[in-house]
């Protein structure tokens, strides 16, 4: 590793976006090289997550740096200049199959403790929550998020519509929440005063008075927003019920939630689902299947394996199954459920993908029909109802007329539920639970019960301050905004103040409405064609920033995802969603990869400028400029990946990002000897075409192996990702 901080930065990720990264990286490193900006990797990606936490299973070649906290460090400072490509968020069945695979290939890392007695079980433990579900994100985000599609993008989506299902007014699609006893009815916020700023712990008392302390070490400085809330598992449990009980028929049973980014609450939500859907298998059977190792937490995809081969048990499942409203499928080809894996429906993709088909899922039957969708919680389910009722009322949206909505998130420093994770808890038993600050005041108090999920967010002083003045440059910029806060919530009414006196220090003012209003508002300006900005909270934002690009782009890859760290440096995150494991399969049974790389474009061009202005580097901004224009042209020639093997995929479209790259820098005239460069490159690319894309192409249409999925094997995938003799010798 050198002393310098390298110009820019790229992530090794997962996924579909690893796999892209293997094909566009050559090209970016020699086109930078042209311009004297070197560009380094560092590993974020599950495997190697894991891989540089447990060096003491490994032998001395297998062990690696742990690129995640060098990078966390390095946000923090004005160098800063990381591409950051999606990368996943591991569920538990994700882990597990990372931990397999690497064990598989003799990287002998242990296995994850279900039940951990001893030290070491505990510290393996220890170390692998800390990895599990977003645990990348939070650290890597010193900065408040601006996500909005480039101008070229937005215009490419109007000129060229992609498919929208019908809305129909009959329709029976609903959003279903909790009616009370959630998280959202149950907070209580405060923001800490001078006297109060400085360490704090999370204490237990049970009902005999024994008390414990859940967490110890916390520290909060003045101006921090606190919260304090829980979800009723006996309310969930019977909203559930209820729900299933309710299905009408033709209409599909859902649960939308995030369980890879609310690591810790929302996996036992998702587990309270399975295991009330599947009640009266697990009245008679539960004790056996847990004696198999099934937890509800992990899905029915972790049953089906841990029953397999058990006539008895199987056809009681199958029974049981059948009693039940049927299930909306994440693959019905495959009979793959909503239950399945709780990483497989994530909400923030989920539910825009059922308004834009109109309000439908895929039933089991493989056939299209209405849904229930069931958000429990109701801090944010409000928005999705409110846009599934919007359609309902007035038809779908026209792609080709509507306006551009962007987001401005507060996200810094772990903001709000995102940075949750260390003070989620399962509550052991009836009791009350408190934060007690150093000073002695008990900040919140809350009676709770046996298995309620209890949780505490916070949002710093500083972050507030710089989301809203972001929000504010955005709004003079675009026109129309609000900020999305409701103030009969308990957090958000803490936000609101923090706000307020900022808007009127700057004299504009923008206005503050709860989510549901906030939606219609947004919809109603952007189907007149007007451009909006939503300034919301961190979870909003993740899912503001797929609803809105998927209804007018017909996807959230296309965005543009720009991190102003607070500390001066810049990360370019690369679209809005993530690392699209089905593109995965696709590659495996046809060498196909229809993994779009224009988030990853509109990132580079971004971080090149970023480049040429931190650094006095002009030659980064011709860089900057030209990829602008190729990303243009690309867009205009329809030469984006498409679906179908032997058709244009990922690598053919970096083929053409390259040339139409090269020949714009060809006829810049701002900087002579990149033009001269170029021109070379330009008229190699050209000269090649018929060669390159036949050997890309020819390679398609059967089988690959790489070595591995989640720890895939680098010679494997260069192989793969870079077919083309003629393109590797060009770019060299
Ligand atoms: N920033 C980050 O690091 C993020 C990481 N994640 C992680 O990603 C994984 C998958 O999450 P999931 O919710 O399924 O969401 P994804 O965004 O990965 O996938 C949803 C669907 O969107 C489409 N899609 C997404 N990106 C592209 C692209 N670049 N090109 C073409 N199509 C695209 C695909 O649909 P189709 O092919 O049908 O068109 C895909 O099946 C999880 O492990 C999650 O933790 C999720 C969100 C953000
Ligand atoms: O961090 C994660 O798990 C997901 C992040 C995400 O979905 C987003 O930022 O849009
Ligand atoms: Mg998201």
């Amino acid at each position: 590793m050198s002393t310098k901080t390298p110009d820019i930065i790229y992530t090794i990720v997962d996924e579909a976006p690893e796999l892209a990264r293997g094909s566009l990286l050559p090209i970016v490193r020699s086109f930078a090289k042209a311009a004297d900006i070197t560009i380094e990797t560092r590993d974020i990606s599950v495997a190697g997550r894991i891989l540089a936490v447990f060096p003491e299973y490994l032998t001395e070649d297998q062990r690696i740096s742990d690129d995640l906290a060098e990078l966390g460090e390095l946000v923090k400072t004005p160098e800063a200049n990381v591409i950051k490509l999606p990368n996943i968020s591991a569920s538990m069945p994700q882990l597990n199959a990372t931990i397999k695979e690497l064990r598989a290939q003799g990287y002998m890392v242990p296995e994850y403790p279900a039940n951990a007695a001893s030290d070491e079980e505990k510290s393996v433990q220890k170390r692998y929550d800390a990895i599990k579900g977003s645990a990348v994100n939070p650290v890597l985000r010193e900065g408040n998020s601006d996500r909005r599609s480039a101008k070229a993008v937005k215009e490419y989506a109007k000129a060229n519509p992609h498919r929208m299902g019908e809305w129909v007014s009959d329709s029976k699609t609903h959003v279903a929440s909790m009616s009370g006893n959630d998280f959202f009815a149950n907070e209580v916020s405060a923001t800490i005063t001078a006297a109060q700023a400085g360490g704090a712990k999370i204490t237990f008392t049970d009902a005999t008075g024994t008390q414990s302390v859940l967490k110890d070490g916390l520290s909060y400085k003045e101006g921090t927003v606190v919260d304090a809330t829980f979800m009723s598992a006996k309310a969930l449990r019977a909203y559930i019920k209820d729900q299933i009980a309710s299905v009408e028929p033709g209409v599909l049973f859902s649960a939308h939630l995030k369980a890879t980014m609310m690591k810790v609450s929302d996996p036992i939500l998702f587990g309270h689902f399975v295991s009330v859907y599947l009640e009266d298998f697990l009245a008679k059977h539960g004790e056996t299947v847990k004696a198999l190792g099934f937890n509800p937490n992990g899905g029915l995809g972790g049953l089906e394996d841990k029953i397999k081969g058990n006539a008895d048990l199987e056809a009681d499942y199958k029974a049981a199954m059948a009693a039940k409203p049927p299930l909306y499928m994440v693959n019905s080809d495959k009979g793959i459920t909503n239950l399945h894996v709780p990483s497989d429906v994530i909400i923030d993709a989920s539910m825009p993908a059922v308004i834009r088909a109109g309000g439908k899922g895929w039933g089991p039957d493989g056939k299209e029909a209405d849904t229930k969708c069931c958000i429990p919680d109701n801090c944010y389910a409000g928005i999705y109802d409110e846009t599934i009722e919007y359609f309902k009322e007035t038809g779908k949206l026209d792609v080709t007329t509507c306006g551009a909505v962007s987001n401005v998130g507060l996200m810094a420093q772990k903001a709000e539920e995102y940075g949750s994770h260390p003070t989620t808890f399962e509550i052991p038993a009836n009791g009350t639970i408190r934060i007690v600050l150093d000073n002695g005041d008990v900040l919140h108090e809350q009676t709770v019960e046996a298995g309620d999920i209890w949780r505490s967010s916070s949002a710093n002083k500083a972050p507030i301050e710089d989301w809203v003045k972001l929000g504010i440059a955005r709004t003079k910029v675009t026109g129309k905004a609000a900020f999305w806060l409701d103030a009969t919530r308990a957090h958000d009414a803490q936000i609101i103040k923090a706000v307020k006196p900022i808007l009127a220090a700057e004299g504009i003012d923008i206005p503050i409405m709860a989510p549901r209003e906030a939606t219609r508002f947004t919809l109603e300006e952007m189907r007149k064609g007007n451009d909006v900005v939503t300034i919301s909270g961190n979870v909003l934002r993740d899912y503001l920033t797929d609803l809105f690009p998927i209804l007018e782009l017909g996807t959230s890859a296309k965005m543009l995802s720009v991190v102003k760290l607070m500390q001066g440096g810049g990360m370019f995150e690369t679209g809005a969603g993530g690392t699209a494991p089905k593109h995965m399969d696709q590659v495996f049974e046809e060498n196909h990869l229809r993994w779009d790389s224009l988030g990853e474009f509109c990132a580079l061009g971004e971080s090149f400028n970023f480049f040429a202005e931190a650094r006095d580097k002009p030659a980064a901004a011709v860089l900057g400029a030209a990829v602008d224009i190729a990303t243009q042209k690309l867009l205009e020639n329809g030469k984006s990946p498409q679906g179908r093997a032997g058709k244009d995929d990922n690598r053919t479209s970096h083929y053409w990002f390259a040339r139409y790259w090269a020949e714009a820098l060809a006829v810049q005239t701002e900087d002579a000897a990149l033009a001269e460069h170029f021109g070379k490159v330009a008229k190699a690319l050209a000269d090649g075409e018929e060669a390159i894309l036949s050997e890309m192409l020819g390679a398609e249409g059967k089988p690959v192996d790489l070595g591995g999925y989640y720890h895939a094997d680098p010679a494997k995938v260069e192989a793969v990702m870079r077919p083309s003799a003629t393109l590797n010798a060009i770019i060299g």
